[in-house]
């Protein structure tokens, strides 16, 4: 599959020639997230709650980064402000070390052309009634990569193959209900693809599948950031694949990444007493997924 950089949008330039000495492709510097908080206003102004408060992370090309935290820690928040589905309350967004405005229309599309997101529940990101062939389609298309029918089936077959959805031509035809969670994930694997992005944002994209299946997913995922260099932002609550399937994990508490390093060492040696509680809270903490 083409790994082509997609970074055509007014609001990036393309790295430099041989791209950045640290692949850093995405960077999130000091991003605060506040939300209107229920229960109305405060001292005559409206009350805010902070969701996300001064996270900083870089993305690297070929890499994946875990970010971790029990419900309601401010993850998913991250990656969708990563994602552009939401404006920054302050912070900045850098993509090839150009700063993102929050980004809508037409740019908005150019910069997911770049990167892409891939949600937890495949029933609820699937349109039923779009056939897979569709689903692709459109994604192809807007992105310009495919223009003629034939050559969006082409591109489509090739990414189902990518994806392990064998015959492909079986699958090009089918509607969501007509996959099982782990096939429709793949779907949404290849349609993150056909956007031909150099990152990908995976919030908790394993969670609402079986857990016999849950590794297949997450493999194809690890395949993918190794031969295609894209860069992984993986969210999820789970230490252990955290710790199998990224080099870096970020542990977030109440808005704020409490601890960070390589994977290995913040999970088998946490510093952080959060951290600490996290795993103690773990079905198994010291398991370690075989790859
Ligand atoms: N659009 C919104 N409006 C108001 N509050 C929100 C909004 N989105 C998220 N929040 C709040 O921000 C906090 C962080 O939510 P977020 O979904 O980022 O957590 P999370 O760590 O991803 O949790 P989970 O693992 O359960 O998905 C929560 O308290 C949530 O209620």
């Amino acid at each position: 599959m083409n790994t082509v950089s997609t970074a055509n949008s007014s609001t990036t330039t393309p790295p430099a020639a041989g791209g950045d000495p640290d692949g850093v492709v995405l960077e999130a510097r000091s991003l605060v997230k506040e939300f209107r908080a229920a229960g109305g206003r405060r001292f005559g102004h409206a009350a805010t709650f902070r969701a996300v408060d001064d996270v900083s992370f870089e993305l690297r090309r070929g890499r994946t980064t875990a970010l971790v935290g029990q419900s309601g820690s401010g993850k998913s928040t991250v990656g969708r402000l990563m994602a552009q589905l939401h404006p920054l309350t302050s912070g900045e967004i850098l993509l090839d070390g150009q700063p993102v405005h929050a980004v809508r229309g037409k740019a908005f599309t150019r910069y997911c052309g770049s990167v892409q997101m891939m949600l937890q529940d495949p029933f609820a990101s699937l349109n039923p009634l779009h056939r897979v062939e569709h689903v692709l389609g459109r994604v192809l298309r807007i992105h310009g990569h495919a223009r003629t029918p034939e050559e969006v089936r082409e591109q489509s077959l090739a990414l189902l193959e990518r994806v392990n959805l064998r015959p492909s031509t079986r699958y090009l035809t089918r509607f969501p209900h007509e996959l099982s969670g782990g096939e429709r994930q793949r779907v949404s694997v290849a349609r993150a693809l056909a956007a031909q992005p150099r990152v990908l944002l995976a919030d908790e994209p394993v969670s609402m599948l079986d857990v016999t299946i849950r590794r297949e997913i997450l493999d194809l995922i690890d395949t993918l950031r190794r031969e295609e260099r894209i860069a992984v932002l993986y969210i999820t609550h789970d230490l252990g694949s955290a710790r199998a399937y990224s080099e870096e994990t970020l542990v977030m508490y109440h808005g704020k990444v409490v601890e960070r390093g390589p994977s290995e060492q913040v999970i088998s040696d946490p510093q952080h007493e959060y951290t600490q509680r996290l795993l103690a809270a773990s079905p198994d903490p010291a398991r370690r997924l075989a790859r």
